[in-house]
């Protein structure tokens, strides 16, 4: 084998597209329908992480855009800078343009923005394959290859997949791993988990009080996930994950840091947990996060227990 095969690669990719095209279906299945999430953070902490594909050659960060995938943002006029950027930097951006429906204007928009950003591999993912007859295969096909006239976009590779039955998923995942540079692992082996949503969504939580004041607050955190559950009698359409939380420090003072002047440091923490818990979870969620001290809890076997550790 020769050194460019046997080199470990790394690095970021976005998929990308309308709402409802498969991308979090196609993410869970190239990931293995294990959730992951980044509690160590790698030079970025603007990506949020969806997935990481854990492979012997290769490790692929599956990010997300903000923005993105909310729909009236994406449509809307423009899409936000922080989305250009973030597409202008990952190594690799798959369009997901679903087989049994039209190329359409959102596609359109979509593709001509990344088309004006982008000087890196983008790749145009024909998902839900399974949906459709061979003679419309064809004619999608031919479509999405058109789309390089009207948008400005050279696609790398146009494949067709289906996350439903597998079909492609691996072919997929071997060509965006083609594109990463070489390099390490960005996160430790391991970071992919399957672990209950509850210590998934407790540790987000965690990882937003200690952004910026970990040096203040090393280890004196602890969040439980006390409730976590849909709110009953809304909209099927319009869910909304209840989630009431409690944050506990060993001091008064700890509280204080972390509460902030006029409790802004609390709302700012509530806000960037949220975010985060809805785009691991797709669903909005109401956060409701209380601190309270519970002192020396650290040194307590009965509330170790109760915390989980
Ligand atoms: N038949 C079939 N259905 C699929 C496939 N992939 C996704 N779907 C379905 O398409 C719908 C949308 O899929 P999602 O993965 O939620 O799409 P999304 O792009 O993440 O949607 P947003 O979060 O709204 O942006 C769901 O009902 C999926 O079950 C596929 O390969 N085949």
């Amino acid at each position: 084998m020769s050194e460019a095969t046997t080199q470990f690669r790394s690095g970021f990719a976005c998929l990308v597209g309308r709402p409802n095209t498969g991308k979090s279906t196609l993410t869970n299945a190239l990931v293995g329908r294990k959730v992951a999430i980044a509690s160590s953070r790698p030079q970025t902490t603007r990506h949020t992480v969806r997935g990481i594909v854990n492979r012997p050659d290769a490790q692929l960060v599956l990010v997300d855009t903000p923005g993105l995938h909310k729909p009236r943002t994406l449509l809307g006029e423009r899409l936000n800078a922080l989305v250009l950027s973030t597409l202008g930097e990952v190594d690799a951006v798959g369009v997901c343009l679903p087989a049994d429906e039209r190329i359409g204007p959102g596609d359109r928009f979509l593709v001509n923005e990344i088309a004006k950003v982008r000087r890196r591999p983008t790749v145009a993912i024909v998902t839900k394959s399974d949906l459709v007859d061979p003679n419309r295969m064809v004619e999608h096909l031919t479509a999405v290859a058109a789309m390089t006239k009207d948008t400005g976009v050279e696609w790398d590779d146009i494949i067709p997949v289906s996350a439903q039955d597998g079909t492609r998923v691996g072919k997929l995942a071997d060509l965006l791993v083609g594109k990463l540079p070489p390099g390490p692992p960005l996160y430790p082996e391991g970071e992919l988990t399957d672990e209950p949503e509850e210590v998934l969504v407790a540790e987000l939580i965690r990882e937003a009080v200690l952004e910026g004041v970990r040096d203040e607050l090393p280890h004196s955190v602890a969040v439980l996930v006390e409730e976590m559950g849909l709110r009953e009698g809304r909209p099927q359409d319009r869910p909304l994950l209840d989630i009431y939380a409690h944050l506990f420090v060993e001091r008064p003072s700890q509280k204080a840091i972390v509460i902030g002047a006029k409790g802004r440091r609390l709302v700012e923490v509530g806000t960037t947990a949220r975010r985060q818990i809805e785009t691991l979870l797709g669903t909005p969620v109401y956060l409701d996060l209380r601190v309270k001290v519970a002192k020396d809890w650290q040194r307590d076997p009965k509330q170790l227990r109760r915390l989980g550790f």
